[in-house]
């Protein structure tokens, strides 16, 4: 039907711009042809007869929003949260939300074809949704797209399509919602899914400021549902440390992790959980910490005056931890060996600044690396703890503290091996922080489960 409408207006726009035909008689060949939608009021072809230029453009409008009110009817399929849901339409953008307690993950599904069913003027505004996201990788001053984890040629729910990796402050969200407004999203879904805290904190300003539901989905189903969909999709998405002390020779290598029952989930977010998962369905949460990444932020920016986690992980990288951490060796002299403790090891973290002398000493670096051992190293601890007491061996660390932050990463490959004898293994995934972001975007389509 909207094909033949369309057609119809092309025609018609073509007879009143070359003035073959008189305004009155399109407006009256219209509403023969679209019995459907009914009348246009005759104010409304005022702009017709005003400025024959756009007026393919109004008349798209006019009929666009006649057409989008009869979408409202029974048949409008119902999501599983009881919500009208007009983002199963294969041609609608596509969001997945993790609304976390630092960052909100947004993921877009880009279908390879914008598919056919949709007005003129959802179609142009799908489109400049897609442009702005998929030209852009910054987003005002806080949006980020993470290219280098752009997947190509995924299928949702039997759509070919590509998946964008979009980051930005949590804290921006009124301005996100602003520009959700602005670039007129509501007009085109009336649902996007969501996952984290903030899938409950922000659901009243969603339905405020943009008229958008939020379909909300538990964050850890999201987070394995996520897991389980990229893997089977990325053949290099999961891999270990190996040399993890010896800079000359430490390398990241590829692990199968086709067959990963039981392994052990790691969430390093603002806050860190701590899963053990059994099989696509079962798992539990078996453990958490309050010292995650959001201390991490916090404690630097409070020592160094730095403000961005870039800067922090910045003076990390150059910093020594060892001007401020008390090691074994200052306490014993050298090893503890009758305990396998060696002299190297951090005996006490931030140990040594109580002395007026060494705190005169030491620089923003070395504080800022203190504060990322003192983190991971306690996370590794925590982590080393849970594998033993659930026996399970591997043990898969996620969560955006470790984005741009290798040096934690080997840290954790390093303690799981020393501390477990060489019996339980570090893994990692490429697409970090965004697990819960496409696996809430997957329930919405009921498709991760496959
Ligand atoms: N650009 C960034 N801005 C803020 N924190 C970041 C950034 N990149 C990485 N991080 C780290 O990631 C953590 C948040 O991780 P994330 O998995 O997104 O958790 P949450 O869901 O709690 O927001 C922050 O506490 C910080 O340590
Ligand atoms: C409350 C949270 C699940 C929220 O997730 P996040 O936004 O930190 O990713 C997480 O911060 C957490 O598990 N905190 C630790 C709570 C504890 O076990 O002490």
């Amino acid at each position: 039907m909207e094909l033949i409408i369309n057609m119809a207006l092309e025609f018609v726009t073509f007879l009143i711009v070359c003035q073959y035909v008189s305004p009155f008689t399109c407006y009256m060949i219209i509403n023969l042809l679209y019995k459907k939608i009914g009348f246009l009021r005759r104010k409304q072809l005022i702009p017709l007869l005003m400025a024959p230029h756009s007026c393919k453009g109004c008349l798209r409008d006019i009929i666009a929003s006649r057409m989008s009110k009869k979408t409202d009817s029974p048949d409008t399929p119902m999501d599983i949260n009881g919500i009208e849901d007009t983002s199963h339409n294969p041609s609608m953008p596509w969001f997945g939300m993790d609304i976390g307690g630092s960052l909100c993950k947004l993921v877009y599904f880009e279908p390879k074809e914008i598919l056919r069913g949709e007005s003129a003027t959802e179609l142009e505004t799908i489109r400049n949704i897609r442009r702005y996201l998929t030209k852009n990788s910054a987003y005002g001053k806080t949006g980020h797209r993470d290219m280098h984890l752009q997947m190509e040629n995924v299928k949702i729910r039997g759509i070919m399509g590509t998946l964008h990796f979009i980051r930005f402050p949590t804290c921006e969200m009124r301005n996100f919602l602003s520009l959700a407004k602005y670039k007129g999203m509501a007009k085109l879904v009336s649902t996007v899914s969501a996952t984290g805290g903030g899938a409950y904190k922000f659901e009243e300003d969603f339905k405020r400021e943009v008229n958008l539901k939020l379909a909300k989905f538990d964050e850890f189903d999201s987070l394995l549902t996520g897991i389980h969909y990229i893997d089977r999709n990325n053949p290099s998405e999961c891999y270990y440390w190996t040399d993890a002390t010896d800079e000359s020779k430490c390398a990241k290598v590829n692990y199968d992790f086709s067959s990963p029952y039981p392994f052990l989930i790691v969430n390093i977010g603002s806050g860190v959980s701590v899963l053990a998962v059994y099989s696509a369905t079962n798992y539990k949460r078996i453990s958490g910490t309050s010292l995650g990444g959001g201390t991490f932020l916090g404690l630097c920016c409070l020592l160094t005056g730095c403000n961005t986690f870039e800067e922090a992980i910045g003076l990390a990288a150059e910093g020594d931890n060892r001007n401020v951490d008390k090691l074994v060796r200052d306490i014993y002299g050298g090893d503890y060996e009758r305990f396998g403790l060696p002299g190297d090891l951090v005996a006490s973290s931030f140990g040594q600044m109580n002395s007026k002398e060494r705190r005169s000493k030491v620089s923003k670096q070395d504080l800022a690396k203190a504060t990322l051992v003192t983190i991971t190293n306690n996370i590794g601890s925590i982590a080393r703890m849970c594998a033993l007491q659930e026996r399970i061996d591997r043990v898969v660390f996620i969560g955006n503290f470790l984005r741009v932050n290798p040096i934690a990463m080997k840290l954790l490959a390093y303690a799981m091996d020393y501390w477990s004898n060489g019996t339980m293994k570090a893994l990692f995934l490429e697409h970090e922080g965004y697990f819960g972001a496409v696996g809430c975007l997957l329930q919405f389509h009921e498709e991760g489960k496959s």
